[in-house]
C-alpha cells in the first residue's frame, strides 16, 4: 500500500511539468552539473551516474520528471555549438517550485558548493530506483520513490549542525510515516547515532521513546530488507520470462532471417533474369530504331517516288490527251476514206457473185468427172489388195521355210559344238600326252645317262637389219626346223625365252650336285652365238639377267644353307681327274656376294677380244668348278659332287671372224680343244674303251664329268642370221650327235662312314703304287724310246698291207696301248705343268714333249681310227667348202687356277683357260699344217667311207627320218 501511494504521489512528493520545464531557457555551468552528478553518487552509490554521461543517457537514468531529468532535458547553446543546461534553466525551475510553494535554493549556493539548501530542495523530489536500488528507466512497473530528506539529516549530522536527537527531533520522527521518506542508510545511521549517543551519555538506561524509535527503526529496515528480497524475486522471475520471450523472438527473427535470405536468392535470380531480358529488350530496342530509320529512310524515298510518279502520270495524262484527240483526228478522215472504199468494195462483190456462181456450176461437173475417175481407181486398188494378199501368204511360207531351217542349222552346229569341244578336249588330252611323253623320254634320257641337249636361239641383234632366220619353225615338242631339216633336242628356247626361264629347266640338274652327282654343263655354239650371254648372263648387277653360272652358284648356296640342319656341305680339295688344283683356287664361300665376287674376278681374267662375228668374243674356255663334299650329320656318310660349268669359246670360220695374228691363233687353239672335246665325247658315244681325254686340259678337267657316270648337259646356240647358215647347220649336226651320247645312268658318289676311311687308304696305296709305276713306266719309254717308235710304225705298216679289217683292229689295239702309256705320261706331265702354272709358266719341256707325242698319237688315230674320228672332226671343224680353214691343234692352252682354302660350306674353283705361250705358235704351225694335210685326206676318204654316227635313241632317229 505504501508502493502505491508513493505512485501516484499522494505523499507530498511532486511531479515536475516536463512541458513546462522546456520551455525554460537559461545558463548552468558545467562544474555544477559535475557535482551535482558526483553528489548524487555519493549519497545514491546504487544511482552510479556516469560523470561523461551524455545527455540521452542522463535520460534514461534520471525520470519521472525529476530536476535532473528537466535540468538535462533543456537544450542550451554552448561555444562549441553543442547544448548544455544551463542557468537559466534552473532559475526558471526555482521560479517554478516557488510558485508552487515547494522550497527553493540559490543558483549562488550552488555556485559556490552550498549544498544544502539544494537538498533542502530537492527532498521531496524523488528518484526512480528498481528493487535492486538502481535507477531505472520510466518503463520500469517496480519503481520506487525515495525520501532524499533522511539523506539531508545525515549530511546535517555529519556537518555539526545537528549533533543530537532532540527530544522534539525524536518525537516528530515517531510520528507515522514519518520513517517511511528516510532512506536505509539514513535509518541506519541514525541508529548507530542513538546508540553511540547512548554509550557516551554515561551509559543511561535508554528512554522509552528512544527504544520505541529503534524498534521502529528496526522493524522499518526489516521490512525493507524483505520487500527488496521479494521484489528482487519477483525480478529474477521477470527477467527469467522476458528471456524465454526474447529467446522465442530471436528464433523467430532467425527463421525469418533464412525464409528472408531464401527470397533474397530468389530475387537475386530474377534480377538476373531480368536484366538478360532487359539486355535482349534493349538490343530488340536498337533494332528496332534501326529498323524505324530505315523505314523512315525508306518512307522518304518512296514519298519522292511517289512525287515523281505523280509528276510522271501528268504529264503522260496529257500526252494521252494529246495523243486521243489526234486520234479522234485520223479517224475522222480514215472513216471517209473507208465509206469511199466500202462502196468500191460492194461494186466488187456482186461482180465475185457472179463469177463464184460461174465457178460453181464448172466445179459440178469437175467434181463428176473426179468422181468417175475414182470409181475406176478403186476397182484398181481392190485389185492390187489381192494381190497382196497373195504374196503375204507366200512371204509367211517362206519364213517358216527360214525358220526351219535356221533351227535345223542350229542343231546342227550345237553338234558340231558337242564334237568340236570333244576335240577340243583330245587336242588337251593330246598336249598333256605330250608332255608326259617328254618327261617320260627325258626320264628314259636320265636312265640311259643321255647328255641333254638344250638349244637356245638368241634373238637379232639390234645393228641387224636384214632379219632374215634361218630356224623356221620352233615346234611345241622341242622340235626346231631350219630351212631342210628336222632336229630334236630335249628341249629348244625361243629368242624371246628370258634368262629365268632357261635356268629354270636347269635347276634340277645342279641341285643334284648337292646329292652327290656330278654335274657338266656346256655352253656350245659358233662365235656370238650367245653362250656367255646364257652362262654368265650380259649384266651382273641386274638379277634379272644373271645367267646359269650366277644363278646355279646361288641356288646352290641357298641350298645348302637350307639343308644345314641334316648335312653339313663343306670344301673338299681332291680333284677326281687327278689334276691338282692350288690351294689358292678355293674359296670358301658364305654368302651370295661372295659368289658374285668370285665370279667377276674370273670373268676379269679371262681373255676376250674383238672380232668381226663379236665385238665381245672370248678367246677363251671359261670352266667354272664347283667340288662339293656333304656329310650327313645321322650317319656320318659323306656326298662327293661336282659341278662343271663350261662356257666355251666359240668355234668360228677364220675366214669370217677375219681373224689374223694373235686372233688366228686363239681360233686354232680354241678349235683344236673343241676338236678334242668332241673326240673324247665320241669315244664315249661308241664305248670305246679308250676315251682321248688327255688331248686337251678341257677334257681333262671335264673328265670326270664326262666319263664318271655324270649328268651332262649341253646349250646349243644359234645364230638365226642367214649369214651364219652353214655354222648353224654344222652345229645342229653336232648338237643331234651329242644327243645320241649314253654316257650310262648317273651314279651319285656317297660313302659309308667306314667306308670313308678304308678309300681314303686304298686311295693312299693307289697314289703310292701309281708314282712308282709312272717312274718305272717313265725309265722303260727312255731306254727304249728310239726302238720302240720304229718297231710299232714297221709293224704297223706291215699289218695295213694285210687284211684291212684285220690291220684296222690291230691297228686301233695298239694305238690305244700306245696312247694309254702317253696318257701316263701325260699324267705325270700335266702335274708338272700345274705346278709350272703356279709359277706363271704353263708349258715345260716336258709338256712340249708330251704335246709332240700326242700330236703324234692324234694323228696315228686319226689315219688308223678312220671314220668314227673324221666324223667327230667333221662336226667339230665345221667341215665344209673351206676345209683349209679347218683347225686341227692337237696342243691345248693351260689352265690356271686360283683362289686358297678355307673353311666354308661350298667352294668353288675358278677355273680359266688360257691360251700357251706364242712360243709354242711356231711348231703348232707346222703341226697345223700337217693335220690339215691329213684332213684333207682324210676328206676324200669321207665320201667313200659310210660314216659310223653314235647309236641315236629310236624316237630321234624316227625324228630324222620325218
Ligand atoms: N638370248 C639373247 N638375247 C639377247 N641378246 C643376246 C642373246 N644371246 C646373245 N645375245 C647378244 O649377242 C651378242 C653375242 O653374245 P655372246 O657374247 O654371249 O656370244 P658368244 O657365243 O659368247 O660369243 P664368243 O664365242 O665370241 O664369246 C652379245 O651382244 C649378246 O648380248
Amino acid at each position: 500500500m505504501r508502493g502505491n501511494s508513493t505512485a501516484n504521489g499522494s505523499n507530498g512528493t511532486h511531479d515536475v511539468d516536463i512541458e513546462q520545464m522546456e520551455s525554460f531557457d537559461g545558463l548552468i555551468s558545467g562544474d555544477w552539473l559535475s557535482s551535482l552528478v558526483n553528489w548524487l553518487n555519493g549519497i545514491l552509490p546504487d544511482l552510479r551516474l556516469p560523470l561523461d554521461a551524455t545527455e540521452e543517457e542522463l535520460r534514461q537514468y534520471l525520470i519521472d520528471g525529476t530536476i535532473f531529468c528537466t535540468i538535462l532535458n533543456n537544450p542550451r547553446p554552448s561555444s562549441d555549438g553543442g547544448s548544455k543546461c544551463g542557468p537559466v534553466n534552473v532559475k526558471r525551475f526555482l521560479v517554478a517550485m516557488d510558485e508552487m510553494g515547494l522550497p527553493s535554493f540559490e543558483l549562488s549556493d550552488i555556485e559556490q558548493g552550498h549544498m544544502m539548501p539544494v537538498l533542502q530542495c530537492l527532498k521531496t523530489l524523488r528518484v526512480c530506483v528498481n528493487s535492486n536500488g538502481e535507477v531505472n528507466n520510466i518503463q520500469n512497473p517496480s519503481r520506487k520513490t525515495w525520501n532524499l530528506s533522511g539523506e539531508f539529516e545525515r549530511i546535517q549530522l555529519k556537518q555539526g549542525y545537528n549533533a543530537d536527537l532532540s527530544d522534539a527531533t525524536i518525537l516528530e520522527l515517531m510520528k507515522p510515516s514519518s520513517l517511511e521518506n528516510a532512506s536505509t542508510q539514513s535509518l541506519f545511521s541514525m541508529l548507530y547515532r542513538i546508540m553511540d549517543g547512548s554509550i557516551e551519555r554515561n551509559k543511561r538506561d535508554l528512554p522509552h521513546f528512544v527504544a520505541c524509535l529503534l524498534r521502529k527503526i528496526v522493524e522499518e529496515i526489516e521490512w525493507r530488507v524483505s520487500t527488496r528480497a521479494e521484489n528482487l524475486k519477483n525480478q529474477n522471475n521477470l527477467y527469467r520470462a522476458r528471456e524465454e520471450k526474447y529467446q522465442s523472438r530471436i528464433r523467430a527473427f532467425e527463421t525469418l532471417v533464412k525464409g528472408t535470405l531464401e527470397e533474397n536468392k530468389v530475387a537475386l535470380n530474377k534480377l538476373q533474369h531480368i536484366k538478360i531480358e532487359k539486355s535482349k529488350v534493349e538490343e530488340m530496342g536498337k533494332v528496332e530504331k534501326q529498323n524505324l530509320l530505315q523505314l523512315k529512310k525508306n518512307n522518304i524515298q518512296n514519298d519522292l517516288e511517289i512525287s515523281r510518279l505523280r509528276k510522271e502520270l501528268e504529264s503522260s495524262k496529257e500526252m494521252h490527251e494529246r495523243h486521243c484527240l489526234q486520234l479522234e483526228a485520223q479517224a475522222e478522215g480514215t472513216k471517209a476514206v473507208l465509206e469511199v472504199k466500202l462502196k468500191e468494195l460492194e461494186c466488187l462483190l456482186t461482180d465475185s457473185k457472179k463469177k463464184a456462181d460461174d465457178l460453181q456450176s464448172f466445179s459440178e461437173s469437175t467434181q463428176k468427172r473426179w468422181k468417175n475417175r475414182e470409181c475406176s481407181y478403186q476397182s484398181f486398188i481392190d485389185q492390187q489388195f489381192g494381190a497382196l494378199k497373195g504374196l503375204r501368204e507366200i512371204s509367211k511360207s517362206i519364213k517358216r521355210e527360214a525358220l526351219k531351217t535356221k533351227k535345223s542349222h542350229s542343231e546342227e552346229l550345237n553338234h558340231l559344238g558337242k564334237k568340236l569341244k570333244g576335240l577340243v578336249d583330245a587336242a588337251g588330252n593330246y598336249h598333256l600326252t605330250l608332255a608326259e611323253n617328254r618327261i617320260l623320254y627325258n626320264e628314259i634320257q636320265d636312265l640311259k645317262g643321255n647328255i641333254r641337249v638344250y638349244c637356245r636361239i638368241r634373238p637379232f641383234l639390234p645393228g641387224q637389219s636384214k632379219r632374215q632366220t634361218t630356224i623356221e619353225h620352233i615346234g611345241e615338242n622341242e622340235r626346231m626346223l631350219d630351212a631342210h631339216r628336222l632336229f630334236k633336242f630335249n628341249k629348244v628356247f625361243s629368242p624371246a625365252t628370258n634368262q629365268e626361264e632357261v635356268y629354270l629347266d636347269t635347276q634340277p640338274l645342279i641341285r643334284s650336285v648337292l646329292d652327290g652327282y656330278n654335274v657338266c654343263i656346256f655352253a656350245y655354239g659358233q662365235t656370238g652365238s650367245g653362250k656367255t650371254y646364257t652362262m654368265s648372263g650380259p649384266n651382273v648387277s641386274s638379277k634379272e639377267d644373271w645367267g646359269v653360272n650366277y644363278r646355279a652358284l646361288n641356288d646352290l648356296f641357298q641350298t645348302s644353307q637350307s639343308r644345314k640342319s641334316s648335312i653339313i656341305y663343306e670344301f673338299c680339295p681332291s680333284q677326281p681327274n687327278g689334276l691338282a688344283v692350288p690351294e689358292a683356287s678355293m674359296h670358301s664361300v658364305k654368302s651370295t656376294t661372295e659368289v658374285l665376287e668370285l665370279m667377276n674376278i674370273g670373268l676379269r681374267n679371262r681373255a676376250v677380244g674383238s672380232t668381226a662375228l663379236n665385238e665381245r668374243s672370248s678367246r677363251s674356255h671359261s670352266v667354272l668348278t664347283v667340288h662339293v663334299r656333304g656329310t650327313e650329320i645321322k650317319t656320318n656318310a659323306v656326298l662327293h659332287g661336282s659341278l662343271h660349268l663350261v662356257d666355251l669359246a666359240g668355234s668360228e670360220r677364220v675366214d669370217r671372224s677375219e681373224a689374223t695374228g694373235d686372233r688366228l691363233r686363239e681360233a686354232q687353239h680354241i678349235n683344236k680343244s673343241l676338236s678334242a672335246l668332241g673326240d673324247a665325247i665320241f669315244a664315249l658315244a661308241q664305248k670305246n674303251a679308250h676315251v682321248p681325254y688327255r688331248n686337251s686340259k678341257l677334257t681333262q678337267v671335264l673328265q670326270s664329268s664326262l666319263g664318271g657316270k655324270a649328268k651332262t648337259l649341253m646349250f646349243v646356240h644359234l645364230n638365226p642370221d642367214v649369214d651364219s647358215y652353214s655354222e648353224t647347220i654344222s652345229t645342229l649336226k653336232f648338237a643331234q650327235r651329242f644327243s645320241g651320247v649314253e654316257l650310262g645312268a648317273p651314279q651319285t658318289h656317297r660313302e659309308g662312314g667306314d667306308i670313308k676311311e678304308l678309300m681314303e687308304q686304298v686311295a693312299f696305296l693307289k697314289e703310292i703304287i701309281t708314282k712308282k709305276d709312272q717312274e718305272i713306266e717313265r725309265l722303260r719309254l727312255l731306254k727304249g724310246n728310239g726302238n720302240g717308235i720304229k718297231h710299232r710304225m714297221s709293224s704297223l705298216r706291215g699289218h695295213s698291207r694285210g687284211n684291212p679289217q684285220q690291220s684296222q683292229s690291230l691297228s686301233r689295239q695298239q694305238s690305244l696301248e700306245n696312247y694309254e702309256k702317253t696318257a701316263s705320261d701325260a699324267d705325270k706331265c700335266s702335274v708338272n705343268g700345274d705346278k709350272h702354272s703356279e709359277a706363271g709358266s704353263h708349258l715345260s719341256v716336258d709338256d712340249s714333249k708330251l704335246n709332240n707325242e700326242s700330236s703324234a698319237q692324234t694323228n696315228l688315230a686319226g689315219t688308223d681310227l678312220g671314220q668314227n674320228t673324221n666324223d667327230d672332226i667333221e662336226l667339230l671343224a665345221f667341215r665344209d667348202g673351206n676345209s683349209e680353214e679347218r683347225l686341227c691343234d692337237t696342243s691345248d692352252g693351260d689352265l690356271p687356277m686360283g683362289g686358297s682354302q678355307t673353311d666354308g660350306s661350298i667352294c668353288i674353283a675358278v677355273q680359266l683357260t688360257l691360251f700357251p705361250e706364242p712360243s709354242k705358235s711356231s711348231d703348232k704351225q707346222e703341226k697345223v699344217g700337217k693335220s690339215d694335210k691329213a684332213e684333207k685326206s682324210d676328206n676324200t676318204r669321207k665320201s667313200t667311207i659310210p660314216p659310223k654316227l653314235p647309236q641315236l635313241s629310236q624316237k630321234v632317229v624316227q625324228t630324222h627320218a620325218t
